[in-house]
């Protein structure tokens, strides 16, 4: 919520319609937000002083934990404080993006089962034992599943988690721009190339969106739906710097690989198992209506998808 500093402490003196039961809800989800993280945290402590296993579904934050309680302590341990503001990084940085990423990326492969087939044919090429198999020696990391890999990158690019994000800027700087003319079939054409001056303490915009929707770096099908862009060939190398579903730079996202690694082995695993298909009541209709019900989205801090229901069908 786009407050300043300040309001939060004077909002239960001063109260402003609407926006002092919004500060105070936030305060309240902040507060519980905190209580669960400490509860994690004295759980998390509890297994560390055991001496039981990291190798359990909470590995990260055990590990966060052991840092924290290192005998070396001083500089080289985590503060209470670091340990939470990490806690508190990776629930939110990390948890709300995957999965709502994850979930237009469900939907997609029921739209589209014809890239199912494909992920599913290099999930059986890749495990050849199945994903169930828990020899987790034998499970290959995720860049040997390029589809499955370009599968998520592609929703990344229609889906960004983040549609904009802001930057301060730090120095003047001079922005290279360009005017592109649009022609009647929509297809763009760059134009003349011109600057623009950004004097420091600038608040610039970044539009992930339309970078990612933009002709000019992903070509006239930049609406449809085609892991395959994410393919390099010997002829083509899809445009990285037209890609900013993590940002860039050095303040680019931390998580990113961990992203990576975990959503496609979350796919290949689903898929491994499970034929995902369409709700019944959309199975007879046109595609572009199944399209439209499909991914229907809301925005808060990230894009959310509000209607990935499908079906699942066992695989025999
Ligand atoms: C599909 C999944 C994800 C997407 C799309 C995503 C996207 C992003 C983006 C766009 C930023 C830059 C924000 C900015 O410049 O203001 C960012 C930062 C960050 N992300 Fe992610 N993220 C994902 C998953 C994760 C995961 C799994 C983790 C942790 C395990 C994580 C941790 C972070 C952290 C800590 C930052 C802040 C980095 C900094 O400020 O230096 N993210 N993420």
């Amino acid at each position: 919520m786009l407050t300043p500093d300040w309001f939060p402490a004077i909002s239960s003196i001063v109260k402003v319609p609407f926006l002092s039961a919004r500060v105070h809800a936030t305060q309240q989800a902040f507060e519980e937000l905190g209580r669960y993280m400490l509860e994690l945290v004295s759980s998390a402590r509890a297994s560390v002083v055991e001496g039981r296993s990291s190798a359990s579904s909470a590995a990260l934050l055990h590990n966060l934990v052991e840092a924290n309680t290192s005998p070396e302590g001083g500089s080289k341990c985590l503060s209470d404080g670091e340990l939470l503001s990490n806690i508190f990084s990776f629930l939110l940085a990390g948890h709300e993006t995957s999965a709502h990423s994850l979930g237009f990326a469900i939907s997609l492969l029921a739209l589209h089962p014809e890239a199912q087939s494909k992920m599913y044919a290099e999930v059986r090429k890749v495990w050849p034992e199945g994903s169930g198999t828990r020899n987790f020696a034998k499970l290959r990391p995720f860049f040997s599943q390029p589809y499955t890999l370009a599968f998520f990158r592609e929703t990344l690019r229609l889906f960004p988690a983040a549609i904009w994000l802001s930057k301060l800027v730090y120095a003047d700087a001079v922005l290279p721009a360009q005017h592109f003319t649009v022609g009647e079939k929509g297809t763009l054409t760059p134009g003349k190339p011109f600057s623009v001056a950004v004097p420091a303490g600038s608040v610039v915009i970044l539009d992930i969106w339309s970078l990612h929707m933009n002709p000019l770096y992903w070509g006239d099908d930049v609406e449809d739906f085609k892991p395959e862009r994410f393919i390099d060939s010997d002829t083509y190398r899809w445009p990285r710097d037209a890609f900013l579903s993590f940002s860039a730079g050095p303040r680019a996202c931390i998580g990113q690989r961990f992203a990576y690694t975990e959503s496609v082995c979350i796919l290949a695993s689903l898929v491994d198992r499970y034929e995902v298909l369409l709700p019944e009541n959309l199975m007879h209709k046109p595609f572009e209506e199944q399209k439209e019900k499909m991914l229907k989205w809301t925005h808060s801090i990230t894009l959310i998808p509000t209607n990935a229901n499908v079906r699942l069908r066992r695989r025999t």
